[in-house]
């Protein structure tokens, strides 16, 4: 009992998702002497679900976060595994499967009412007790409920995308990712072979609404929020699981890519410009977006980073709306200006 107090006690004494997905295997493998647990996230990718793992425990080891190594890919697709996907399919509580060699697996979902995009996963060679199962009943239930908390204070309210609060904090995350990926590019003979077209990187994407304003004077404000709504759906839909989208205030999103090619990257924001041209909007009709968008650098701050997006997005806006306007382009093609101010690059 004292083991389980002091699980409990660290699983909610974390303000970070991070943590919380370590301190819930730590407790679960811990309690169910699992030889391994991990938690997958579940994603939807088209109407196809999708498991990839978050952090993982293995017997003797610390847990650790996961990486997904094929960033192309949204994760394994959930049928690989049948009996979570009955379990999802009929949204069950609990799947368990035995594998031919007698390990017992057992999933449970964490359900958000009708959704579950976290999933704890524990495999053991023995099968689980019931004493077993109602402990881990209970740890999922905590974890449930914190998640919920945490999601609360993370997400916006109106459209269920990431605040601006936590925006610094996934940019880092990203920072780090990019000073990761520059040192993977270049070989130990320090040579960059790949060409400037083929490199993969991080990138930042502004998203403003075109003549909101009018929308809102027009319909009025609960019409302007249905559209802000179905706009957030439809950069979730849009944009691909590893990416992340924010709303940052009013009728302005951004959004982080991760690992893009230039050509993906415009591939991608473009299928989200065309998705709003296209979409029907009820009652208000055709809405578009203009985009401004920026690769990111690691030896830059955020906010000449984002400096640089807003100046895309607002050549967009300045010359005809319902664009996407690379920074980098732009600049290179003498229609924006950049002047070295001390050591970094600035706008006038
Ligand atoms: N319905 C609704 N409107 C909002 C919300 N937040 C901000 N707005 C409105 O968004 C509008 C933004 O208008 P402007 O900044 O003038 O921009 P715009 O009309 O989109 O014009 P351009 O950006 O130049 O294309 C304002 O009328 C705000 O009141 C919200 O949460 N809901």
């Amino acid at each position: 009992m004292d083991s389980l107090l002091k699980h409990m006690v660290d699983m909610t004494g974390h303000r970070d998702h991070t943590m919380l997905d370590i301190s819930v295997i730590s407790a679960v493998a811990e309690l169910a002497s699992a030889t391994q647990a991990r938690v997958l996230s579940i994603v939807n990718v088209r109407g196809q679900l999708y498991v990839r793992p978050r952090a993982v425990i293995e017997r003797g080891r610390p847990a650790r976060m996961e990486e997904y190594a094929d960033l192309a890919m949204p994760g394994d697709p959930v049928s690989m595994f049948p009996a979570l996907a009955r379990c999802l399919a009929h949204h069950e509580s609990s799947a368990d499967y035995m594998s031919p060699d007698g390990e017992h697996t057992l999933w449970l979902p964490i359900w958000m009412g009708d959704k579950a995009d976290t999933c704890l996963e524990i495999i053991n060679p023995t099968p689980y007790t019931s004493d077993t199962i109602h402990i881990i009943g209970g740890i999922v239930s905590v974890y449930r409920n914190f998640q919920n908390l945490l999601d609360y204070s993370e997400r916006d309210s109106l459209t269920g995308l990431l605040n601006r609060k936590t925006f610094d904090d996934q940019l880092a995350k990203m920072l780090q990712a990019t000073i990761e990926h520059d040192m993977l590019a270049v070989p130990p003979d320090g040579l960059e072979r790949r060409s400037p077209h083929e490199q993969e990187k991080q990138w930042l994407a502004v998203v403003d609404v075109d003549h909101f304003k009018a929308v809102n004077d027009k319909f009025g404000h609960l019409y302007g929020d249905e559209v802000l709504i179905l706009i957030a759906n439809l950069l979730q839909s849009s944009f691909r699981a590893q990416d992340r989208v924010f709303r940052f205030g009013g009728e302005e999103f951004v959004v982080l890519l991760r690992s893009s090619t230039l050509e993906n990257a415009k591939k991608i924001i473009e299928r989200f410009r065309m998705n709003v041209e296209q979409h029907e909007f009820p009652q208000v009709g055709r809405v578009t977006v203009s985009v401004g968008f920026v690769s990111i650098s690691a030896y830059e701050a955020p906010v000449i980073i984002l400096g640089r997006a807003d100046q895309a997005l607002y050549y967009a806006k300045s010359h005809g709306r319902n664009m996407a306007c690379h920074y980098d382009e732009l600049v290179s093609g003498g229609q924006l200006q950049t002047v070295e101010s001390n050591d970094t690059a600035e706008f006038f």
